[in-house]
């Protein structure tokens, strides 16, 4: 399942940030690697450095935060080392970021439609006519209906559900191969964040699309992901296949993020009450085994 090539390759990257007359160091030489057709999960408590990280890969990080050191390569390109300028290029071109909040990320003062040919014109060598005729494919792709009708509208105007979807559009006509992701359904509600994750997973099967996925969520991680990183006060403490993680985490941080939660809402319903009052570690490794077991059927198949 690993032996797809590496999209990106972040080494010994580390982060600094300017508060007042200190400084702080919010990532401390980490590496990681992307592959292509894989979701790879970085996982962590709040503030211990996910979302930087993508920042400073994707070239968004605030003013008050610099690279202090380290790589990160996309292809034969080292990010860090680009001018402005370049890294929007490639941003629009290899690369897409899809946040939390979607609507931020859209332009509330023009049309979905303008925003979508712009992109495209942009990347591509095609008249306005062309690139409305490539949206809506895209849009149809993303599973958003009417979208003729969506092409009209504003922001603002669609549930935070589509608006997702049309940030993952947006990111899908630039030919993106990499797509990072942070926390994108936390938003949203259980049922559209599923239709979202089922999105990103056919991006990396059919597409071959490789992902980062910032989360919170442990079932979605146990679900989607292939690799897991996970990261306490800016270092990655452990980093492995999802199945090892979850099975035989050697980290203390990463068995109490386990025991922490259990892995996924739905079964604790369906789980009869006597169940309930065990411990979390042992259902995860529960739900685990059975997550195993289906994928193998589905891969036997
Ligand atoms: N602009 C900033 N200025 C100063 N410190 C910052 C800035 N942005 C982030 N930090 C600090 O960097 C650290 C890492 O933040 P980051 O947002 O990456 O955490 P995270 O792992 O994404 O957390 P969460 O799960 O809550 O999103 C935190 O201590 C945060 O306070
Ligand atoms: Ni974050």
């Amino acid at each position: 399942m690993h032996s797809g090539n590496t999209l990106l390759s972040v080494r010994q990257l580390s982060i600094e940030f300017d508060r007042g007359d200190r400084t702080f160091e919010a990532v401390r030489g980490i590496s990681l690697d992307v592959k292509a057709g894989s979701i790879v999960a970085l996982i962590g408590e709040s503030g211990s450095g996910k979302s930087v990280t993508a920042q400073a890969v994707f070239g968004l990080l605030e003013r008050s935060g610099r690279v202090t050191a380290g790589e990160a390569w996309l292809g034969d390109v080292d990010l860090l080392t680009r001018k402005p300028g370049e890294l929007r290029r490639i941003r629009g071109r290899d690369m897409a970021m899809i946040f939390q909040n979607p609507a931020s990320c859209l332009n509330p003062a023009f049309t979905i439609g303008h925003q979508m040919i712009e992109t495209i014109v942009h990347h591509r060598r095609v008249s306005r006519r062309e690139a409305r005729d490539i949206a809506l494919v895209q849009l149809e792709q993303v599973g958003l209906a009417e979208p003729e009708r969506l092409l009209r509208r504003y922001s603002f105007q669609i549930s935070g559900g589509m608006c997702q979807r049309v940030m993952i559009a947006l990111a899908l006509v630039s030919g993106a191969r990499l797509l990072i992701a942070d926390e994108p359904t936390t938003a949203l509600d259980v049922t559209i964040q599923a239709q979202i994750l089922d999105e990103l997973d056919r991006l990396r099967r059919e597409r071959g699309i490789g992902i980062l996925l910032i989360t919170h969520d442990l079932g979605v991680v146990a679900e989607l992901a292939d690799f897991v990183y996970v990261m306490k006060e800016g270092e990655i403490v452990e980093s492995g296949d999802v199945y090892d993680i979850f099975e035989q985490p050697k980290h203390p941080y990463t068995r109490e993020l386990l025991d922490s939660r259990f892995l996924y809402e739905r079964s604790m319903e369906e789980s009869p009450s006597s169940d309930r009052r065990g411990n979390h570690a042992a259902r995860n490794r529960r739900f685990i085994q059975d997550l195993r077991t289906s994928k193998e059927v589905v891969n036997q198949s």
